[in-house]
């Protein structure tokens, strides 16, 4: 659906996007990951033929952009990161202001925008003015205004950044719908978003692709072993016969009453023995020790200890250069956790 292959951009003397080189299969929702300034944003517009690479072609389903430009284009939906909205059209204006500018047949335009509106949930708002509606809302109307002309590949460029928790929850609830219909390349800076909505990652870090994994396998790359953040209340002298004892888990304790016997709220960090998930085994231990559980979570792997250990460790296990990608689906041999 997309090959990108060893595309560059400069800008003045800086060059912001080097040699980044990789392919998207039809159907594929791929999180496009970096800190700010690694170059998603340059890339995504090279890939939307807004921005010309210095170096380096583009092709979307088969369509060489640097030659086919306008079908190439015809073939994607792009949502920047600010929408480019007109505050004073209402939504249904708007997504006919667009649907023309996409060249939806004038016979079709109704029909669509009728789609739009139903299936990114405008409904009851198709009189409203644009200043009027809430950030949730104009993002919804920005991916209406980005599949209108039925892309089948979509690019969305941070589409949940600046939105409050529920819109945020909404917003990727409508992209993970959009993603059984279209090929996605979504960026973002948030890593759990990326294992909720994607099935593939690339990492970006200053201008290089230096990550390109299968989502699922994050865990592994990171060679971390499997860790739950529990919360329970009970005497710490039980809680700790019980766990100190289990042969799956370290465990490390917190609670405030230094009084062993008392009864409290503890906090308990388990690290596993491997990447094993243990909660099943953990929760029929607590529950056989009549132990009550009010929390238990799995921990995640910040962004930022994936940077950390893409960058500090790169020399040690993994080549940075984009020309040597990993781009294994398989895990990663275990870490010696004995030394
Ligand atoms: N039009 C431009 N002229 C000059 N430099 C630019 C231009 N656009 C981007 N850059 C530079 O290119 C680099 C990559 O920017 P880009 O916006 O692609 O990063 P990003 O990964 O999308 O960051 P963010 O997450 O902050 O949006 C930055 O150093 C930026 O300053």
């Amino acid at each position: 659906m997309l090959q990108v292959q060893q595309v560059s951009k400069w800008f003045d003397q800086r060059r912001s996007v080097d040699g980044i080189d990789f392919e998207m299969k039809r159907g594929e929702i791929v999180g496009f990951l970096g800190p700010n300034g690694a170059g998603k944003t340059t890339t995504m517009r090279m890939i939307t033929g807004y921005l010309t690479p210095s170096s380096g072609q583009i092709w979307v389903d088969g369509l060489p952009m640097h030659e086919q430009s306008r079908q190439a284009r015809s073939k994607i939906g792009y949502l920047p990161e600010t929408p480019p909205l007109y505050p004073d059209m209402t939504v249904r204006s708007y997504l006919r202001f667009v649907a023309d500018l996409r060249d939806v047949a004038v016979r079709e335009q109704k029909l669509r925008i009728s789609e739009m509106i139903d299936r990114l949930g405008l409904q009851g708002r198709e009189r409203q003015v644009i200043r009027s509606l809430s950030k949730g809302y104009k993002q919804r109307l920005g991916l209406a205004g980005a599949i209108i002309h039925q892309p089948e590949l979509l690019i969305l460029d941070e589409p949940t950044s600046g939105l409050d928790p529920n819109q945020i929850m909404e917003i990727r609830q409508l992209i993970r719908e959009l993603g059984e219909q279209h090929t996605v390349l979504l960026s973002t800076h948030i890593l759990p978003e990326v294992s909720m909505l994607c099935n593939r990652m690339l990492i970006i870090h200053e201008g290089k692709l230096v990550l390109d994994r299968d989502a699922d396998h994050i865990g592994d790359f990171l060679h971390e072993n499997f860790q739950v953040q529990l919360e329970v209340k009970s005497k710490p002298v039980i809680v700790r016969s019980v766990l100190e004892h289990a042969a799956f888990a370290h465990t490390e304790f917190q609670y405030s009453d230094t009084n062993e016997q008392q009864e409290q709220l503890i906090t308990i960090k388990l690290t596993g023995v491997d990447q094993e998930d243990f909660r099943e085994s953990l929760s029929l231990l607590l529950a056989n020790a009549k132990i009550p559980v009010l929390e238990m979570r799995k921990e995640g792997h910040s962004l930022e200890e994936l940077f950390a250990k893409l960058t500090t460790d790169s020399e040690s296990h993994l080549d940075i250069n984009a020309a040597s990608i990993d781009r294994s689906d398989t895990p990663l041999p275990k870490e010696d956790t004995t030394k």
